[in-house]
């Protein structure tokens, strides 16, 4: 059999029951999985660690953000498959026996949106949080989501939202999980961990400015960012608290100060930081090291997640959590579950957060969420054309 085109890979997506698509930011690592040969519910890195030793090839999924649960899905508290079939786009190898013919697909057109409904009372939310910020100089940073809900007038195309992906978002990660009648949708730009014998990446993605429109303008707003005390700030907790998790399993490399990361819709403070690993550790117990991180979670780290569970009006899921591609050899890449969306059945839920210290300004975090739900947004308005 030769091997399949990107079309024929993105309609059987479409078609099939149980599909798994990943690509890293570079695009130098691609793979599609189809069916399920063993699935793993739950949130337990070390559990999925031992069952991904266990397998032949590489198995893909995430672990909820924290231990809330999502009520009606099989995949957003905590979900790992071994596909049937793995295509590995990058080495032009499939893993298992294929069996289907790849047919000819039937043209489906998108469905359209017919309401959407925002968390209008998060600035208010928020403030609490700001007041409490205010008073308490040891809460420090807290990272609180909202979600919007998309009805829809059917089930998305997966094919075209493959292919969309593809071309609006082009330097993000991709990462499209889908169960019978749900799938999960990131196009996050944020690694939690990668794994390649013995050396190890990750990153701190945090401070957040829109877009100019036009070069001198958005040039200007890199300038401002890179700048701006609060954003120095809620960056500088990210990277401090990675270094400190990881100081005694590895000898870190990384700049002395933030550079800006640019996606479409906003540029952030960006800190890569690399590594050699001094003992045999996997990606999952990276990941497990790591997460939360003041990225996603805030610090200190209990009085966060304590005060996302109360301000937050829904369970996160897989919204912030670590997702991604773990090897029997326990090599991989996990990457942060932002710029996300849930599709269940004909609802979409959106999901963005924002770093709030104790000066945030609720008004415009409110507005940066928007910016971060304009991803996903725009993979549903591209789709009733
Ligand atoms: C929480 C999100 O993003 C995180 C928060 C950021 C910020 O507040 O500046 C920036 C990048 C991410 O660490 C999200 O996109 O939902």
């Amino acid at each position: 059999m030769s091997f399949p085109t990107e079309k024929q890979l993105r309609d059987r997506f479409d078609r099939s029951e149980h599909a798994v698509y990943f690509a890293t930011a570079d695009k130098r690592t691609r793979y599609y999985g189809f069916g399920v040969r063993e699935e793993k519910f739950g949130a337990d890195f070390q559990d999925v660690a031992a069952w991904a030793r266990e397998q032949r090839y590489p198995v893909f999924g995430g672990f909820s953000f924290d231990e809330q649960s999502v009520a009606d899905s099989a995949l957003m508290n905590g979900y790992f498959v071994l596909p049937e079939v793995l295509y590995d786009i990058t080495d032009q190898y499939l893993w298992g026996r294929e069996t289907d013919p790849f047919g000819a697909p039937t043209p489906i057109a998108g469905p359209a949106i017919t309401s959407q409904t925002d968390e209008q009372d998060w600035p208010d939310r928020v403030q609490t949080a700001v007041d409490d910020m205010q008073k308490n100089s040891n809460h420090q940073k807290v990272v609180l989501g909202r979600q919007r809900q998309v009805r829809l007038t059917g089930k998305l195309n997966l094919a075209t939202l493959l292919a969309d992906l593809a071309t609006q978002q082009p330097n993000s990660y991709h990462f499209v999980l889908k169960r019978g009648d749900e799938a999960f949708v990131s196009a996050t730009p944020e690694r939690l961990a990668k794994v390649n014998r013995g050396q190890f990446e990750t990153a701190g993605v945090a401070g957040t400015i829109r877009r100019g429109t036009d070069e001198a303008e958005d040039a200007r707003l890199a300038t401002e960012l890179l700048q701006d005390p609060k954003n120095l700030q809620e960056h500088a907790y990210v990277v401090e608290t990675i270094v400190s998790r990881l100081q005694d399993v590895a000898t870190l490399t990384l700049p002395d100060g933030p550079q800006i990361m640019k996606n479409p819709q906003v540029q952030h403070l960006y800190t890569p930081i690399a590594g050699q690993l001094n003992g045999d550790n996997t990606v999952l117990a990276l990941a497990e090291r790591l997460h939360p991180t003041p990225a996603l979670g805030g610090k200190p780290v209990d009085w966060a997640m304590a005060t996302i569970q109360t301000i937050e009006q829904h369970p996160r899921g897989l919204f912030a959590g670590p997702i991604g591609v773990v090897k029997p050899d326990g090599d991989g890449e996990m990457i942060v579950g932002i710029r996300s969306m849930w599709l269940k059945q004909r609802t979409a839920t959106l999901f963005a957060g924002a770093g709030i210290l104790a000066d945030s300004d609720v008004q415009a975090e409110f507005e940066e969420t928007g910016l971060k739900m304009t991803p996903m947004m725009n993979l549903l308005k591209e789709q009733d054309k």
